[in-house]
């Protein structure tokens, strides 16, 4: 039996990494991730030039989840750039590097770097990045993501795919499909956290930033994130890969996500709640579930949701 899977051209071991953001902002994060069961792993969302990020408390785990406004705190790019290209000289190159920079000329900076550089792996454009005061986030401004790919796409020509953030209506679905559809794609991960919730604990918030508010991940959004990667799945050309993210807490939350469609599986919450033993849990939780099916690989399931 095999849970071996391919994003474009490339084999991973198996079927699990990081989501972006979850322990993999410093050197001994990403060193500890490259050595886990992972398939694969991702660098924490970076912009030029580091960042504190928001106040704490800023993450905190809940019974079902979790709630965060961490504020893009990350090393700086070129922290990340040369952890890749020394990944890059050990023969890693499979890993996934994320970038969120606060402007559409930052990403641009950051991809112009990336592009003339010896990295070979993926990159993993976050699309929930600020956009211009005043409007929503990149991810739901469908004008400004249509000119944002237009432009990294005139010059950038290595593997790159974008974070989503979680829609909700049919209609949005269909747009951002087809802008996507407009673009040598190699991947959609679906979803990021549900964003600007409120956690309310004895009568107060339980996070410092924006009164409160925040992205929250783990079970709450399981079946928001299953229908985003289902419905990309069906609705995005078929070498776009799907990497799925959200509510992963067990073996049946892989194999679901697989179900809908997704190739690729990524862990944010219950990584920061249980560390990085997680990925053999899951590995052993996923393979009990295909043995009792007789599946024998990804392929037998993938995408193979029954409707009624
Ligand atoms: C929300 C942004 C700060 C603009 C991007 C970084 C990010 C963060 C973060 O760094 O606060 N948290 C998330 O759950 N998802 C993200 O994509």
């Amino acid at each position: 039996m095999s849970v071996e899977t391919k994003i474009s051209n490339k084999i991973f071991d198996n079927c699990l990494m990081n989501a972006s953001g979850a322990k993999c902002m410093t050197f001994e994060d990403l060193s500890k991730l490259k050595n886990s069961e992972s398939g694969t792993w991702i660098t924490k969302s970076c912009t030029i030039s580091s960042r504190e990020g928001n106040p704490s408390p800023r993450y905190v785990d809940l019974k079902l989840g979790s709630i965060n406004s961490m504020g893009l705190p990350n090393l700086g790019f070129q922290f990340y750039l040369d952890y890749v290209l020394d990944e890059h000289k050990l023969g890693n190159d499979h890993l996934f590097f994320s970038i969120a920079g606060l402007s559409l000329e930052e990403n641009m900076e950051m991809l112009n770097k990336i592009n003339s550089s010896d990295f070979q792996g993926w990159v993993e454009l976050n699309l929930s990045c600020p956009n211009i005061q005043g409007k929503p986030q990149t991810g739901y401004d469908f004008e400004r993501t249509e000119e944002v790919l237009d432009k990294i796409f005139s010059f950038y020509s290595k593997p790159l795919g974008v974070k989503l953030p979680p829609y909700f209506d049919i209609a949005h679905f269909e747009i951002v499909a087809d802008i996507l559809n407009q673009y040598p794609l190699q991947f959609v991960t679906c979803i990021n956290s549900i964003g600007n919730a409120l956690y309310i604990e004895d009568e107060s918030v339980v996070i410092k930033p924006k009164n409160g508010f925040g992205g929250i991940g783990g079970a709450y959004i399981k079946p928001t994130a299953l229908a985003n990667v289902r419905m990309f799945y069906k609705l995005l050309r078929n070498d776009i890969s799907i990497i799925g993210c959200g509510g992963v807490e067990t073996g049946k939350d892989v194999f679901e996500h697989l179900l809908c469609g997704a190739s690729m599986v990524q862990i944010g919450t219950q990584l920061m709640k249980e560390d990085i033993s997680v990925f053999s849990r899951l590995l052993t939780e996923l393979k009990t579930i295909m043995k009792a099916k007789n599946y024998k690989s990804l392929n037998d399931f993938k995408g193979k949701l029954k409707e009624l």
